[in-house]
């Protein structure tokens, strides 16, 4: 333990205690926005593998992996990730052996973890990470539902079997079960995909707050926490655990749920206050009846309706009760049937949804938003991977050599290059979409400062942006360069946006910022290129 907290003193970081959050880290040193404040190896980890979506235990990668023959429940790229894995995965694989083939089917992520936290006590590399875990704050068993309860006994009961250690009991392992529900943080990519799970017990002595002053990114399975805001010698570092777009009785009840307290950060003390009440309604509320205005509702005080805070316009509550079951009902059917159903089918429910939400919601509303960003995961998976392997493509081939990019005798450009994906009229639904999508994150400090998510749609919203300029350069060829010089403006206005964010969230040395920085220089160079031409 003393060795830890030398380590973490070398780094400008001390663990204190607070007697209304426990522990939790605070630096002796000042750390700016970018700087690395903390990065950890998880104790343990494993990928999210379900029946459709396997990884590999060692990189996460999802690309050319096998089943261990030994104990046909853990999948690995090769042998170099195979290999690093082994110490711990030999005493996995022989445990998992024993289980007859049935049972192995209901090893979950979550069952797998603990039974490698598990092993991992028993290697007793780092008797100072096993200390600190065992000190993690976790749910006490009294407070959680009898629902949750009988889940967790059925889970120890197969970590049981799985490790046959007479010197455990269930009661211990449910406790630990809890503390992972607490403790664990999800693994993601740059992208913030989620790809696993891991257990970084120094990193969870980290608190929350709805306004954080660090975020915590992964590089590959490393857990990197970064200042996004001076942080003061002696300041509290502290990350966000939940989503922070969302009122704040929303915010509230999560943290309850899933970590047991009530948070009182500058954002949340300020429930019941004018701008609180107003980012609520803006972001659950409904929208008012005239589609030209953009105020937000509120309920009227003989609870008969909601008035528009902007014209004054009132919406009846039977109007809004109606519409709001309907969404209830489509959604229900939608989330009951995303397996069963065909995409298409899925697709247009969706649509139904977004059309009674935008006449039900505020345009900036979470739920509004979250439809959309169904409907093009849904609808435009294929085609937006196209799209931007179609931008890549073709910016590095427009770039190759000034002045002799593929055009055909007229300046257009050549279809053979295999620029256009071959349903482009959907394009602009898309950049429609992820405008309003980036237009809501940029709004009143919903993500305030530098959220890797506001980063990730200016870059979402500047590739989008820079495929628009192909379109139109398609359909009006070189005598419109200046027009066209708009949209690649744009895209190098949102680039730079994301650029400005991404650079202090996830650092510069990942391949994903890369190719961004990339992405960057490249619309720049197309960017003169296309004024040089206008100038000839
Ligand atoms: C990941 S742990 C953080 C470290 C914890 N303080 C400890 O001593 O182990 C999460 C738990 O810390 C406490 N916590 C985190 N942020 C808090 C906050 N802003 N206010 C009060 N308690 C908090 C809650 O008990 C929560 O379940």
């Amino acid at each position: 333990m003393e060795e830890l907290q030398s380590a973490l003193e070398d780094g400008g970081l001390t663990v204190t205690n607070l007697p209304e959050k426990g522990r939790c880290l605070s630096t002796t040193r000042d750390f700016y926005p970018g700087e690395v404040i903390i990065s950890h190896e998880p104790y343990v980890c494993v990928p999210n593998n379900s029946h459709s979506d396997s990884r590999c235990d060692g990189c996460f990668t999802s690309n050319n992996i096998k089943k261990c023959s030994g104990c046909q429940v853990v999948w690995y790229c090769g042998s170099t990730c195979q290999k690093l894995d082994w110490k711990l995965h030999r005493l996995e694989c022989h445990a998992l052996s024993r289980l007859d083939k049935d049972r192995r089917k209901y090893v979950t992520p979550s069952i797998r973890l603990i039974v490698k936290l598990y092993l991992r006590r028993k290697l007793q590399s780092e008797k100072s990470l096993t200390i600190i875990f065992n000190g993690l704050l976790g749910k006490d068993m009294s407070d959680i539902d009898e629902k949750q309860l009988v889940l967790y006994a059925q889970m120890s009961n197969l970590v049981n079997l799985i490790l046959q250690w007479p010197e455990i009991n269930l009661k211990e392992i449910a406790e630990n079960f809890s503390k992972l529900a607490c403790n664990a943080h999800t693994i993601c990519d740059s992208e913030l995909r989620p790809l696993g799970t891991g257990l970084y017990p120094v990193i969870s002595i980290i608190n929350h707050s709805c306004l954080p002053n660090a975020v915590l990114v992964f590089e590959g399975r490393f857990a990197v926490v970064r200042a996004v805001q001076h942080i003061p010698k002696g300041g509290e570092v502290l990350i966000s655990y939940i989503e922070t777009a969302g009122s704040t009785m929303t915010r509230q009840k999560a943290l309850k749920q899933q970590y047991l307290f009530s948070c009182t950060c500058p954002r949340c003390i300020k429930v019941g206050q004018y701008d609180d009440i107003e980012e609520s309604a803006i972001l659950e509320g409904y929208g008012c009846k005239d589609d030209d205005c953009s105020g937000f509702l509120l309920r009227d005080s003989d609870d008969k309706g909601f008035t528009c805070q902007q014209c004054g316009l009132v919406r009846s509550k039977e109007e809004i009760k109606t519409i709001a079951s309907e969404i209830k009902a489509l959604s229900d059917e939608s989330l009951n049937s995303t397996s069963c159903r065909n995409q298409q089918e899925v697709l247009s429910m969706y649509k139904m949804i977004e059309k009674l939400q935008r006449k039900l919601c505020h345009p900036f509303s979470i739920s509004l938003m979250q439809t959309r960003e169904k409907l093009i995961k849904n609808e435009g998976s294929d085609l937006k991977e196209t799209l931007l392997e179609n931008t890549n493509r073709s910016h590095s081939s427009l770039l190759g050599e000034k002045g002799r990019h593929n055009t055909d005798g007229a300046g257009r450009l050549d279809r053979s290059s295999g620029m256009l994906p071959s349903d482009h009229s959907s394009v602009s639904k898309y950049v429609m979409f992820f405008t309003i999508v980036f237009l809501r994150a940029q709004y009143g400090g919903i993500y305030p400062g530098f959220h890797p998510l506001l980063g990730l749609q200016y870059y979402t919203c500047g590739k989008l942006e820079w495929w628009e300029f192909y379109k139109l350069y398609l359909l009006f060829s070189i005598p419109c360069m200046l027009m066209l010089l708009g949209d690649t403006e744009n895209a190098i206005k949102s680039l730079t946006k994301a650029v400005d964010i991404l650079r202090i969230t996830h650092g510069t040395s990942s391949l994903f910022m890369k190719e961004l920085l990339m992405k960057l220089e490249e619309a720049h160079a197309e960017a003169s290129y296309k004024l040089s031409s206008i100038d000839d």
